[in-house]
């Protein structure tokens, strides 16, 4: 990342003569004409050498001048770029000497910027572009500045960076030593800083304006934890031990050739505690969360483009993934309408309203989905975990949540007594009451959610002793919600019951049509004495009122043991010249 970048002469090719004289001019404004007159001369003379001179003679001399100029000047340069690559991601270094030189900057520079600190309640300094300011290590001294460079084409596109200037007698310092402890430094200045961050990702609309945001984020201050989440003890430890596991692992993960990061599918139904989870998930390892939106990505270049931006220690969220997007169905469904709207041209019109809605929709796909899960670009940045909650496990297709994706799959069902004494003790501050035994009982025969519980468990009223209130006003919406469930059970019962009824009545009716049909099948069978007959009935070559006609013919035939004999039966019998076709098809098989 060292780069040297050394002062370069700039020749003026533009008209000696005019520089000439405002040199002069300024010589005698600045009262040191002598001064001024002879620059202008030098560069008169130079514009005028470069004009007569070959231009591969004056490549030649631009090209020692540099390596002279290299020899002589004593400082070497750095350039740190906030954001590397096609800016992808937002330098750490960068983020890290921001922080490093934030202490040195407000004691230094003349020129300060300020801007709200992590915590929204401080303000927090840093240098303003091109001031300098002086870092002091080993008795060596570094300039850093900070700037902006724009392209030609615009003012706003700017890269921010800083610089390093330093004497070239601490190139070794610098590489061996300074930079490592300037990123060490800032890490830890930025980590003290830091407070958790809830991300959301931004439309992508917004993605190059002059913020050049992807995501946009508030502090996460969010209190739940795993003390405070309602879920058995058991569960609870289960959890904990998977997650501190994961943290110890970057080695293991290494060696074994995955990238550090591990899925979570959380499902169950509405209220049962999976945001919560995730809140308690963030504050127990420290991490950043991003909310991903999946409906606001456009496409799965996009989708790439969040994941990149997001960084380590950091839980990527996707709630209710089973309605984020119709992923398996979503091609499908644009086929049909591609092909109905073929079908017929007077729809164009609302072809192309449906295909400018489309374009605004999002076009993310299951694969797009998986590839962000685990594909190539998942493995950047590592320490990860990904997040998917859902009311509907069964809805998710397979290989969104098979093992390797969704590692840990969390079920985080109804209230049980366990979860119940965890928010009796958070909100009522109770670890026993009389009543426990109670809600225990009808806890065990009904089903309610932790988010009911809770809302139970809340005091309406300072007066009194309300934790009995409030543990009363349980049980009562547990007695109701037993009621209820026995009133849907037996409803649901009849329901079945008629059903069933109604099934059976179908099936003895079709039994009865089956054994009639058969009847009237057996009987014309004999009636027909063949089995040959009957093939031909069934295969619709001969009309029925004909059978009984055939069958007097195969006597005769069977009789007479003749063709030209059978022939004039044949004809008599059906009062023709000459056989029909039919009629020549039966006598060919009877033959
Ligand atoms: N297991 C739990 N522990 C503690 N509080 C809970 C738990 N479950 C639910 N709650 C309470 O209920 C509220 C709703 O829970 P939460 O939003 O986490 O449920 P959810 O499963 O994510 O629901 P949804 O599927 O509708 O998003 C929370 O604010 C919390 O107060």
């Amino acid at each position: 990342m060292v780069s040297r970048e050394l002062p370069r002469i700039h020749c003026e090719t533009f008209l000696p003569s005019v520089f000439s004289s405002t040199m002069a001019r300024m010589g005698n404004v600045w009262g040191t004409n002598g001064i001024g007159s002879s620059i202008a001369n030098i560069m008169f003379f130079h514009a005028m050498f470069r004009q007569y001179i070959p231009q591969r003679l004056l490549d030649l001399i631009d090209k020692y001048v540099q390596k002279w100029l290299t020899f002589v000047n004593s400082d070497i340069q750095i350039t740190i770029s906030e954001y590397t690559g096609d800016r992808f991601k937002r330098s750490e270094a960068y983020t890290a000497i921001q922080a490093y030189l934030s202490t040195n900057s407000s004691k230094q520079a003349k020129r300060l910027k300020a801007d709200v600190g992590e915590n929204s309640k401080n303000l927090v300094l840093s240098i303003d572009d091109y001031e300098e300011v002086t870092d002091e290590y080993q008795g060596a001294q570094f300039v850093w500045t900070s700037a902006e460079s724009h392209s030609n084409q615009s003012r706003t596109d700017g890269k921010r960076y800083y610089m390093l200037k330093f004497h070239k007698k601490y190139r070794g310092l610098v590489t061996d030593t300074y930079l490592s402890h300037v990123m060490e430094v800032g890490k830890a200045i930025g980590l003290k800083n830091n407070q958790r961050k809830l991300y959301t990702n931004n439309p992508s609309i917004d993605w190059y304006s002059y913020k050049k945001s992807v995501w946009s984020h508030v502090v996460f201050d969010h209190p739940s934890t795993f003390q405070t989440l309602a879920l058995d003890a058991e569960k609870k430890k289960d959890i904990i031990d998977d997650l501190t596991a994961f943290t110890k692992a970057k080695g293991y993960y290494r060696k074994i050739g995955k990238a550090w990061k591990r899925g979570y599918l959380l499902y169950g139904p509405p209220g049962t505690g999976k945001s919560t989870m995730i809140a308690a998930i963030a504050n127990f390892l420290d991490y950043d969360i991003y909310d991903l939106e999946l409906t606001a990505v456009k496409s799965n270049t996009e989708l790439r483009k969040l994941l990149i931006e997001t960084t380590s220690k950091s839980i990527i969220v996707i709630e209710d993934i089973d309605c984020s997007l119709d992923l398996t169905g979503q091609r499908k469904k644009k086929k049909e309408t591609t092909e109905e709207l073929d079908d017929d041209e007077e729809e164009l019109n609302s072809m192309n309203a449906k295909e400018e809605k489309r374009m605004g929709e999002s076009q993310v796909t299951l694969s797009g989905l998986l590839n962000f899960i685990d594909g190539l670009w998942s493995a950047s940045g590592g320490e990860r975990l990904i997040i998917f909650t859902t009311n509907y496990k069964d809805k998710l297709d397979p290989a969104l949540i098979r093992t390797g994706r969704m590692d840990k799959h969390i079920e985080l069902s109804y209230c049980t007594f366990g979860a119940f004494t965890v928010l009796a003790e958070n909100y009522l501050n109770l670890k026993s009451h009389h009543l426990f035994e109670t809600i225990e009982q009808l806890l065990g025969e009904t089903q309610i959610t932790p988010a009911d519980v809770a809302e139970n468990l809340m005091p309406k009223t300072t007066n009194g002793n309300f934790a009995e209130v409030c543990l009363e006003d349980l049980i009562q919406s547990l007695k109701n919600k037993k009621e209820e469930a026995k009133l849907k059970a037996e409803e649901e019962a009849k329901l079945k019951a008629e059903q069933e009824v109604k099934l059976k009545a179908k099936q003895e009716a079709k039994l009865k049509a089956e054994k009639k049909a058969k009847l009237k099948a057996e009987e014309e069978a004999k009636e027909l004495g063949r089995s040959t007959m009957d093939e031909l009935d069934v295969d619709g070559l001969l009309r029925r009122n004909e059978v009984k006609k055939m069958r007097k013919l195969i006597e005769a035939f069977n009789t007479v043991q003749n063709k030209s004999l059978f022939d004039a039966e044949y004809s008599a019998l059906f009062k023709l010249s000459t056989p029909s076709s039919s009629g020549n098809l039966i006598v060919n098989l009877i033959v």
